[in-house]
């Protein structure tokens, strides 16, 4: 897998056409689903100025003071709940690393969940953006499962139905710029090399790069910012679900050369199955070469003993 090997698929036939125009962007989808674990899809229509919009917010809202951010902090332990803000240093993403250098904040579903989400007083702007953003983008993910439904001919609705939003998560994330004097520890990364835990997970990031995807030769290769594209790639679950037929692909968000230089941005959306689906290995990704490796599974547990074991 080289640079060129995260495809870059137009999404534009799905969402608008029909026939022969959808069958061509489910195969690409499908392809790179099965090969590389990881895509790039433009034209998915998300509007650009409510990304812009978002990117701003959240920019204002990790400028805000320690003290304020603190008012949305989330006791770590508490993976249950799993929203509000995350200061730079808690959370390892790789285990066996130094923590990542990144502070965060994360929602869930604002009409079912809203009372869990901790948001510091004041912050009303930037949650009626949070908010906006999360119903879009909560509904572009359901058309790339989809997608995944028709790629692997289950029946229609089987993965919708099983993410009703009960593990929906919006992640703004900020990984400041390195202090002049900073000394990486061995082997330090903005982000440490993980794999996401559930289905699908939806990436906006900024043009200052860094994001790469681990290859089958364990080489890491970088998933160079698309502008108006937004990174697409499977977790351990569906990779389960689909006996592996889905990759779920390791990746990182590695240090700036540099000290100083820029701060980055992203947005994560990551819509898992509702803790209450089981995940059974799906009947169309079983065969003689490829016999079931997995017996079903609750989400709930699985995902609660994920997110408890990177803090
Ligand atoms: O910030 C990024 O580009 C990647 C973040 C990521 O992989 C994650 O939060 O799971
Ligand atoms: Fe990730």
């Amino acid at each position: 897998m080289s640079a060129s090997q995260v495809p870059v698929i137009d999404f534009a036939p799905f969402v608008n056409g029909e026939g022969r125009q959808r069958e061509a962007v489910v195969e690409a989808i499908d392809r790179a689903a099965r090969e590389v674990g990881f895509m790039c899809l433009v034209g998915h229509g998300l509007p650009e100025p409510q990304l812009q919009a978002l990117f701003r917010a959240q920019r204002d809202f990790f400028a805000l003071p320690e003290a304020v951010k603190a008012e949305a902090a989330f006791a770590y332990q508490d993976t249950d709940a799993n929203t509000g803000y995350v200061a730079v240093g808690k959370e390892r993403l790789d285990v066996k690393r130094a923590p990542d250098l990144k502070e965060s904040f994360q929602i869930r579903e604002p009409g079912r969940y809203g009372q869990v989400n901790r948001w510091p007083s004041g912050q009303d702007g930037f949650r009626a953006t949070a908010e906006d953003f999360f119903a879009a983008v909560s509904d572009l993910s359901m058309k790339v499962l989809e997608a995944f439904e028709l790629g692997l001919g289950t029946e229609p609705g089987y993965f919708r139905e099983r993410h009703r939003t009960h593990s929906q998560i919006l992640r703004l994330l900020h990984y400041p710029p390195l202090p002049p004097e900073f000394q990486a520890q061995r082997g330090q990364a903005r982000a440490g090399g993980h794999t996401d835990y559930g289905s699908v997970t939806l990436l906006f990031q900024d043009d200052v790069g860094g994001l790469e995807v681990r290859d089958a030769d364990g080489k890491w290769v970088p998933v160079d910012p698309v502008p108006g594209g937004v990174v697409i790639n499977t977790g351990d679950i569906m990779a389960r679900w689909t006996n592996d037929v889905y990759r779920s692909t390791l990746h990182r968000v590695r240090l700036p050369e540099h000290a100083g230089g820029r701060a980055r941005y992203s947005v994560a959306f990551f819509n898992d199955p509702d803790n209450d689906a089981e995940i059974r290995v799906l009947e169309q990704c079983v065969s003689d070469d490829n016999a079931c490796r997995y017996p079903p599974i609750l989400t709930g547990d699985y995902l609660v003993n994920r997110r408890a074991a990177s803090y």
